[in-house]
């Protein structure tokens, strides 16, 4: 039997099983060999290098963002309308038969949009181009969910269970529990409030069927049985995602209104070219990326080309600055100045474990020759003594 297989069997087992705490123990076993089995759906065939056939296309710019949809949601007009790059749109399904990159620019960034054919039903599991697409979104920094406005509302929910089947958890944060594997010593289950969802005994069933004896275990929330999954399979990621909901020229003002008001939701024309500005603005946000301003000693900054950080990819902190603009920078670099939000004053002197904010100006003050690496100051001048003298008279550095 076939992985595909024995994943509906088990499927259907849980169905037939009444939901109750006598159950719940074997309920959760399930999950668990439902979660190992679609591990090993994900991965690749023996003898292939990933994701193949015109998918793989090169990283480019400051973040990536894909294109998720049913087919014919628009998500190929959408790219050609915000990027200009010409992506084929047509009213028949599966126009779109591989990946086509776009480039938005965007608060001096850029940003790179990805479009991709339509998924369908059971694309987890390899229907269509699914798999490729799947491989694809989890590349990005975010994903924009293009919904067809005129459709049912259970799209939404469908393609959310397709990307959940891979691992792709959408909007969430990693779950509060600490988890470590251990070589010895049994299993340690603890936590730090009462839970409601799962106790010791189911647990240690889980952790039983991944043959994980030993092991250290910390609830510090109130998570579920699929939360604990999530954390010991270790291989989910968290995403934000948009759901971008176009051809509302096509439905009444008061459906309009209500798709609008969905939470991470963004409602847009592309035959009407409405909204735009609101859908780029929130993608921006959820991108949380962190443009920060060179300024040489002396001159203004260039106002057009930010060093571009992200939290997810990286960090913001001064260190990660001054590593984006040169690896060996860092050694050289005695402190920074720094005007803009993150600063208490202006210009604040700070190290290199600063945190940047979006739109930060940053002055690199580096150490002079002969104080790098802290050494050289007393040493082998000792026959020449005025030259240290010299060296403390030098009046401090100028902004
Ligand atoms: N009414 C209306 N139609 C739209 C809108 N945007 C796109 N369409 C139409 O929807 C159809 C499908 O558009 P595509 O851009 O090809 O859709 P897609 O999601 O890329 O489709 P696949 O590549 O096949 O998955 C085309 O006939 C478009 O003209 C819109 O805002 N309103
Ligand atoms: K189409
Ligand atoms: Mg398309």
């Amino acid at each position: 039997m076939g992985i595909i297989e024995r994943i509906k069997e088990i499927e259907a087992e849980m169905a037939r099983t009444q939901k109750n705490k006598a159950t719940e123990y074997h309920l959760g076993q399930l999950k668990a060999k439902i979660a190992k089995l679609r591990t090993q759906l994900l991965e690749p065939p023996k003898g292939s290098s990933g994701a193949g056939d015109g998918f793989e296309v090169t990283k480019f710019g400051h973040g990536r963002v894909a294109l998720i949809g049913f087919p014919s949601v628009g998500k190929s007009t959408l790219l050609t309308m915000l990027t200009g790059t010409h992506s084929e749109a047509a009213s028949y399904e599966f126009t779109t038969l591989t990946c086509i990159p776009g480039i938005i620019h965007y608060n001096d960034t850029k940003i790179q949009l990805l479009d991709l054919p339509g998924i369908i039903e059971g694309a987890s599991e390899g229907k269509g181009r699914g798999r490729q697409v799947i491989a694809v979104s989890k590349s990005s920094d975010i994903v924009l969910m293009v919904l067809d406005a005129s459709k049912s509302e259970g799209h939404r929910q469908i393609l959310t269970k397709e990307l959940e089947s891979v691992g792709l958890r959408l909007n969430k944060k990693p779950p509060r529990i600490y988890f470590k594997k251990k070589k010895t010593g049994g299993i340690s289950f603890n936590s730090t409030l009462p839970l409601t969802h799962v106790d010791e005994k189911l647990c240690y069933q889980i952790l039983h069927e991944y043959k994980i004896h030993n092991a250290e275990v910390l609830f510090r929330e109130d998570a579920t049985v699929d939360d604990l999954i999530d954390v010991i399979e270790g291989n989910r990621k968290y995403m934000k995602c948009i759901y971008v909901y176009n051809k509302i020229d096509v439905i009444g003002i008061d459906d309009v209104d209500k798709l609008a008001r969905q939470p991470n939701s963004v409602v847009i024309s592309c035959n009407l070219k409405l909204n735009f500005d609101r859908l780029l603005a929130k993608m921006w946000e959820e991108m949380g990326l962190v443009r920060v301003y060179t300024k040489p000693q002396g001159q203004q900054p260039d106002f057009t080309d930010p060093v571009v950080l992200s939290t997810d990819r990286g960090g913001c902190m001064v260190e990660d600055f001054c590593n984006h603009i040169h690896r060996n920078l860092i050694k050289d670099v005695k402190y920074v100045l720094v005007w803009g939000t993150s600063a208490r004053h202006h210009p604040q002197h700070c190290g290199l474990g600063h945190s940047l904010h979006d739109e930060d100006m940053v002055q690199i003050v580096k150490r002079k020759e002969k104080e790098e690496g802290g050494r050289g100051r007393f040493k082998s001048h000792s026959t020449d003594p005025a030259r240290i003298s010299d060296r403390e008279k030098k009046a401090p550095l100028k902004t």
